[in-house]
């Protein structure tokens, strides 16, 4: 099963490179004109040195002159332009993949925030530069590597030879390069990449390491990771900048000694000056390619990695199914025997657990510490999937809805609010470029912040960043759940909605949750403190990831006082130690 599913990411990359096949006809076209007209110049020194020179004819070394201006100006524009065409093809790429990795990237943060998921939209940066670069230009000039190699031969045949050998050391210089370099060019990627997570890591929390006076360890720990992404860098650029080097000297090289052999079959006379200096300039040419793909191999490295990583990443994250639309849910809630592994665990958190929520009722989700809420939240939000049983709301399964549209039925408030940079109307309205101005307002009129938003310098328009900027923890949770009630949606998820509030904010979002259930819509909360479910007609306590009660509150309440007192009578007369 593992490679049919390999094989559709690797499928999505082919297909998105098999979109601009005609360019790349038309590409290889164009290379055949470039490569044609690189004989220009060897077919000019053979002109001269043994037409012009022999002859001392002026008129001809003009008009040779003015023809190689031409076919050199020929050369540049046929050049230019298939620079250009790759460079289109190179974004194309990027663009039909860039929605659909984004996706896969976001989607798989959201349960799984691993390596593949945190480079994914690099690997794609680093196939599009491959595809622009020079390098990969090279490849459609290496198939012209014999040509120039026949051509040399056909000078003199020892001259081929001599050409032919040195081309085939430098296909071995590439080999033993490709061969060496791979593993410490992924190691010194991974390193670099380490070093900046830690660094950006240290920067958002830098309130902290301030206030806890962790600058020296938080240096420390950047400066380890550091280290091993300078070393990693270094090492690298060491293995590539000697083989470069050995090419480079090796290719100057073999073109002296083309001299050589050339001026010794000159002084044999089975070879011409002006054939000594073409084939010279000629083996140039054919090796240049091959210099070069050495030299930016790093580049050829990264891409290979990102094309793999992306494969894998498109295949782990398959596209989204199509779902027929459903019409706007009632506030109907159904749990059942619902089950949640949260990724990478083997333990489940929730067990069988089931229980209902009817439209305008709120139900308060209490329990202590790591018994499971959150992880409740997170099912009925669609971010993670029930491992068994299912969530439905209005008779639908939450996977029926595409996730953007449970999206707009569902409202989340989490349990740490951030925003994103930009305004508050713009995180209000979850991002959108041009937020609806009467919906925003009506979100936060909901959500009892519009008084609050408007005390602010720029009313609406203030802008915040990630962690608030200059929101304090209660104004962030408030504009938090405007969000969530952005868009009318029929059920409310709130995380410990006012663990920052204090009672007038607490007292703000009761009100909030008394409305919503007016309007026949349902709310859960999770919750620690007793204010937060005050609104709540029913009481879910779950213990250890199991439904410990559910009812109405008072019921369970109740149940919860009997429990606690039969416990202390049966620790005696000293209660409970
Ligand atoms: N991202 C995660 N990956 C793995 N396990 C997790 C993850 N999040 C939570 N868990 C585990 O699931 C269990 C339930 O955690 P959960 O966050 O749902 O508890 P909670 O009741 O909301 O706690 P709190 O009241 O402290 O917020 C815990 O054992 C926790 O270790």
């Amino acid at each position: 099963m593992s490679t049919t599913r390999k094989n559709t990411g690797l499928d999505e990359l082919k297909a998105a490179r098999r979109q601009s096949r005609p360019y790349y006809w038309f590409v290889a076209i164009f290379s055949f004109f470039v490569n044609l007209l690189m004989l220009t110049g060897p077919l000019y020194m053979l002109q001269v040195y043994d037409r012009v020179l022999g002859s001392r004819s002026e008129a001809t070394l003009i008009a040779l002159s003015v023809l190689v201006v031409f076919l050199y100006s020929m050369m540049g524009i046929l050049d230019y332009v298939r620079g250009r065409v790759m460079g289109r093809v190179a974004a194309r790429f990027q663009n039909a993949l860039d929605l659909r990795v984004f996706d896969a990237v976001v989607r798989r943060s959201a349960v799984q925030p691993d390596e593949l998921a945190q480079t994914g939209l690099r690997d794609l940066e680093s196939i599009q530069r491959l595809m622009s670069s020079p390098v990969l230009m090279a490849g459609f000039d290496i198939p012209w590597t014999p040509v120039f190699l026949i051509a040399i031969s056909i000078f003199h045949p020892w001259l081929g030879l001599l050409a032919l050998t040195g081309g085939a050391v430098l296909v071995v210089i590439t080999v033993v390069n490709q061969w060496v370099t791979r593993a410490p060019a992924v190691k010194s990627n991974m390193a670099v990449m380490q070093a900046e997570k830690t660094a950006e890591q240290i920067r958002q929390e830098a309130e902290m390491v301030q206030a806890l006076g962790m600058r020296r360890f938080a240096f420390l720990r950047w400066m380890q990771a550091r280290a091993a992404s300078l070393e990693g860098q270094i090492k690298s650029a060491d293995l590539t900048g000697t083989f470069t080097t050995m090419t480079k000297s090796f290719r100057l090289l073999l073109q002296s000694a083309m001299l050589g052999l050339g001026a010794y079959l000159v002084l044999q006379n089975e070879l011409t000056p002006g054939a000594m200096i073409a084939g010279s300039i000629l083996t140039g040419r054919a090796l240049a390619p091959i210099e070069l793909a050495i030299g930016q191999w790093a580049l050829v490295e990264r891409a290979r990695k990102g094309w793999a990583n992306l494969a894998q990443l498109l295949s782990e994250v398959p596209p989204e199914a199509e779902r027929t639309a459903l019409p706007r849910p009632k506030a109907q809630l159904d749990v059942q025997q619902l089950t949640v592994v949260p990724p990478g665990e083997q333990q489940a958190a929730l067990r069988l657990v089931s229980f209902s929520l009817a439209p305008g009722q709120a139900v308060g989700v209490i329990g202590p510490s790591g018994s499971g809420k959150s992880t409740l939240a997170r099912a009925l939000t669609g971010i993670w999937r029930p491992a068994g049983g299912k969530i439905r709301l209005d008779g639908a399964s939450l996977d029926q809805y595409g996730p953007d549209v449970l999206g707009q039925h569902v409202g989340y408030l989490p349990q740490r609010v951030t925003l994103f940079d930009g305004t508050i109307a713009e995180n209000i309205a979850r991002l959108s470029p041009q937020p609806d101005a009467e919906q925003v307002v009506a979100a936060a009129q909901k959500a009892d912040a519009h008084e609050m938003i408007l005390k602010l310098p720029q009313g609406y328009d203030t802008r915040v960043t990630a962690a608030g900027g200059r929101l304090s923890g209660g104004q962030m949770q408030r504009i938090g759940l405007a969000r969530a009630m952005y868009g009318d949606p029929v059920l409310l998820v709130l995380d410990e909605p006012n663990s920052n509030l204090d009672n007038e904010g607490s007292e703000a979002v009761n009100k909030a949750i008394r409305s919503f259930k007016e309007q026949g819509k349902s709310v859960l909360i999770m919750a620690h403190r007793p204010a937060a479910i005050r609104e709540c007609d029913l009481l879910l306590m779950i213990e250890g990831g199991s439904r410990a009660a559910f009812g109405p509150k008072d019921e369970v309440l109740r149940k919860m006082v009997q429990n606690h007192q039969q416990i202390q009578q049966n620790a005696g007369p000293g209660g409970v130690r």
